[in-house]
């Protein structure tokens, strides 16, 4: 039985159907479902045995990329969700998915191990470009040998995909906070340069000024995970024109789905 996966769509999604391509070849069984058929109860999360949000500019990316579909998943699923975190389902936020489950506290939640956080709880969030624009270029990106998510462990080699993104600057309310990602093993995925050494917030390996060259992090659990990168951008191998061995994003959805399995 293939896991099934629910690919959340909103107004202004717009990476759904490569992130369902993704998980088919990556062997889910994925669904795209609008956030209104649940609203309507049409559909469930609980029904699903993972979810994730994808990429693109939900609601226009209005008061800030990823935030009125934060407040959506505060408003109208609060419960629902949370129950679905700490179940330990997978969670997979990609760029604006990312935005999002930062903005509703999911990512990190709080980072004093009480539960799941909420919006007002946010120690982190993604904010605009450090250059001030929209950075769309390839990345290569590591994951965290410390990172708690541990179905990442899987992905032992540098990943190569795309960044398409205007707020997706990393930062934390303060130093404490980076110190607990670190040392909590919180942090999921950095930018590295080909040689898999940290970007050092050096531009473009650091396409955004993100802190601590941090891409993407996970809750303490370690089952909600969120990147800036699209690894559902390069699903196929090719060429890879900056010459390094860079993995194909699949790599990442065949772990995911692995680790229901
Ligand atoms: N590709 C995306 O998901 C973009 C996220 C968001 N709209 C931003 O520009 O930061």
């Amino acid at each position: 039985m293939k896991p099934s996966i629910l690919i959340l769509h909103a107004s202004g999604t717009n990476r759904d159907q490569e992130a369902a391509r993704a998980c088919e070849l990556a062997g889910g069984a994925p669904e795209i479902v609008h956030i209104n058929q649940l609203r309507r109860g049409e559909r469930r999360f609980q029904d699903y045995q993972i979810l994730l949000l994808p990429g693109g500019f939900s609601y226009g990316d209005a008061l800030g990329a990823g935030t009125r579909l934060a407040l959506d998943l505060h408003v109208y699923f609060h419960d629902e969700l949370h129950a679905f975190v700490e179940s330990g389902k997978p969670v997979l936020g990609i760029c604006n998915g990312f935005q999002a489950l930062v903005k509703a506290g999911l990512l990190p939640g709080p980072l004093d191990g009480t539960g799941n956080g909420d919006m007002a709880t946010r120690p982190a969030t993604l904010t605009e470009n450090a250059r001030g624009h929209f950075e769309c270029r390839w990345v290569h990106l590591a994951v965290n040998p410390q990172a708690r998510a541990g179905w990442l462990a899987a992905l032992d080699e540098l990943i190569f995909c795309p960044v398409a993104h205007g707020e997706g600057n990393f930062q934390v309310k303060d130093e404490a906070t980076l110190a607990a990602l670190e040392a909590e093993g919180l942090v999921a995925f950095r930018y590295v340069d080909q040689g898999g050494q940290p970007a050092g917030g050096q531009y473009p390996l650091n396409p955004n000024g993100s802190v601590a060259d941090i891409a993407g992090i996970c809750n303490r659990a370690g089952n909600v995970v969120g990147l800036m990168p699209h690894p559902e951008d390069h699903l196929l191998p090719i060429q890879n024109p900056l010459g390094s061995p860079g993995r194909s994003g699949l790599a990442l959805f065949q772990a995911l789905v692995a680790s229901v399995q």
